[in-house]
């Protein structure tokens, strides 16, 4: 599968923004050679398993100019990096605890040349400031997840929806999100129609805030 499977769902991409996801395999390829950062099996479907699953999040919630999105253990980049991609006017930060991911990470970026996008080595609790969204991927049960970003969700929000955190999961999400009474799950596949996306999810939980007075 090829770059084209991304432009079959995204239809009004800039040039820049064509060339950018064109040339995502090249580094990614030539980046795990070095440093293992994507599965064997997952790098030959970088566009199916990596690329579409991360631009996911931008099918249920697009980011204002200038808003703040947070990438937590952002692995190799995603969801970071493809959504960076597609809001080249929106400031991405991408941490993750191991360096040589972040290395990576920061090799893509210079690769490309994004301007909106930093990568921090830390572990996420450790991290300062605060954000519009956070974004994940198969990083913490949602209880630790969100033990781990409390305060770090800004508490004005510019965008319709209220912020908080978009987090894609995969399975039945009963049991772990029984406590989180105000999430909301939207499936992929009503959006993606590869096999792939069959069980894929998006989960968004609104930060919790006292209603002043
Ligand atoms: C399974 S990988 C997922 C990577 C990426 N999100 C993806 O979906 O391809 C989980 C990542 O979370 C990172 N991680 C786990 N706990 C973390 C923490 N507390 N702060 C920052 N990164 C963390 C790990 O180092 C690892 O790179």
């Amino acid at each position: 599968m090829d770059v084209n499977l991304i432009f079959k769902y995204f239809t009004k991409l800039t040039e820049v923004q064509r060339s950018h996801f064109e040339d995502l395999n090249a580094l990614y390829q030539d980046w795990n050679k070095k440093i293992n950062v994507v599965s064997r099996k997952d790098i030959d479907e970088l566009y199916l398993r990596h690329v579409l699953h991360s631009l996911g999040i931008a099918k249920i919630q697009q980011f204002n100019e200038g808003s703040q999105i947070l990438d937590v253990g952002t692995g190799g980049g995603f969801p970071g990096i493809p959504l960076a991609i597609l809001y080249p006017e929106v400031q991405f930060t991408l941490v993750d605890a191991i360096g040589k991911k972040i290395k990576v990470v920061q090799e893509v970026i210079d690769g490309l040349g994004l301007k909106n996008v930093s990568a921090h080595h830390s572990r996420v609790e450790d991290l300062n400031g605060q954000f519009d969204f956070i974004v994940s991927r198969a990083v913490a049960a949602m209880p630790t997840f969100v033990h781990w970003t409390k305060g770090k969700i800004k508490k004005d929000s510019t965008h319709e929806r209220k912020n908080g955190i978009l987090y894609l999961k995969g399975g039945d999400l009963a049991e772990e999100l029984k406590d989180y009474k105000t999430a909301q799950i939207f499936n992929l596949k009503e959006h993606f129609s590869e096999v792939f996306f069959e069980t894929k999810k998006v989960v968004y939980l609104p930060q919790k805030y006292k209603v002043p007075g």
